[in-house]
């Protein structure tokens, strides 16, 4: 039988409890095998500053992770052309990985924005898409992809943490340890990151 893989895409500069909370939560709460969280070098909507190197992100992915033995930290998109469109990684994941079926884990947030990416229709009519609500800005919101077939609601808990905030608050000296995974707050404090 196929393998069922959720894809949790993010610049995770750096990863918190959030996003770890959610991919935990989408594994063990949904009809998915296994959720990698694939670490993007650059997202086609927002500026490369204040970005740690790749492998620095990666590694705090790796870090987030260890002991979880269902999510699994990815550098599939560190070979692939910049800005990293994500049907272009969908189209390399299928080649490679013929065997596996994917969906996408998506934050309510990110399906209001998901018009202004490249060739959305075709990732909704190809793939499924796992969505968990988030805070919206805009309670009236009507979102036309959540009525698509292939959008299916995951009821997940919502912690509106980010890694601005978390970028700031330690440039700024506030201490954020429980927002973050023990292993890379330590990651982080040794490398003297966003300070
Ligand atoms: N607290 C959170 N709960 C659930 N999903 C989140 C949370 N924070 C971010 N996400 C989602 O996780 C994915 C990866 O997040 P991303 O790396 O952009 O983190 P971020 O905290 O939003 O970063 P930044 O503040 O730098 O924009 C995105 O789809 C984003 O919408
Ligand atoms: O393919 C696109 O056009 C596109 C537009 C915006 C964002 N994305 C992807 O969405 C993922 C989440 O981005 P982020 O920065 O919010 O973590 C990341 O992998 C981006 O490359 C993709």
């Amino acid at each position: 039988m196929k393998k069922k893989i959720g894809l949790y895409f993010g610049t995770f500069n750096p990863i918190h409890v959030g996003h770890l909370a959610i991919a935990n939560h989408m594994v063990e709460f949904s009809d998915l095998d296994e959720v990698w969280l694939v670490v993007t070098p650059h997202n086609p909507l927002k500026k490369k500053s204040t970005l740690l190197d790749n492998h620095h992100r990666l590694e705090l992915v790796y870090r987030a992770t260890e002991g979880y033995d269902k999510l699994k930290p990815s550098d599939i998109e560190f070979g692939l052309p910049q800005p990293n469109y994500t049907v272009n990684t969908l189209v390399y994941l299928k080649e490679k990985y013929p065997d596996n079926y994917f969906a996408l884990i998506m934050g309510e947030d990110n399906l209001l924005n998901f018009h202004k990416w490249k060739n959305h229709d075709i990732i909704l009519a190809e793939n499924d898409i796992y969505v968990y609500p988030r805070v919206k800005k805009n309670e009236n919101t009507q979102n036309s992809f959540e009525a698509h077939p292939n959008v299916k609601k995951v009821e997940a808990p919502i912690m509106e943490i980010s890694s601005t905030f978390i970028r700031k608050a330690i440039a700024a000296q506030k201490n954020i340890k429980p927002l973050l995974n023990n292993k890379v707050w330590e990651y982080i404090d040794l490398m003297n990151f966003y300070k």
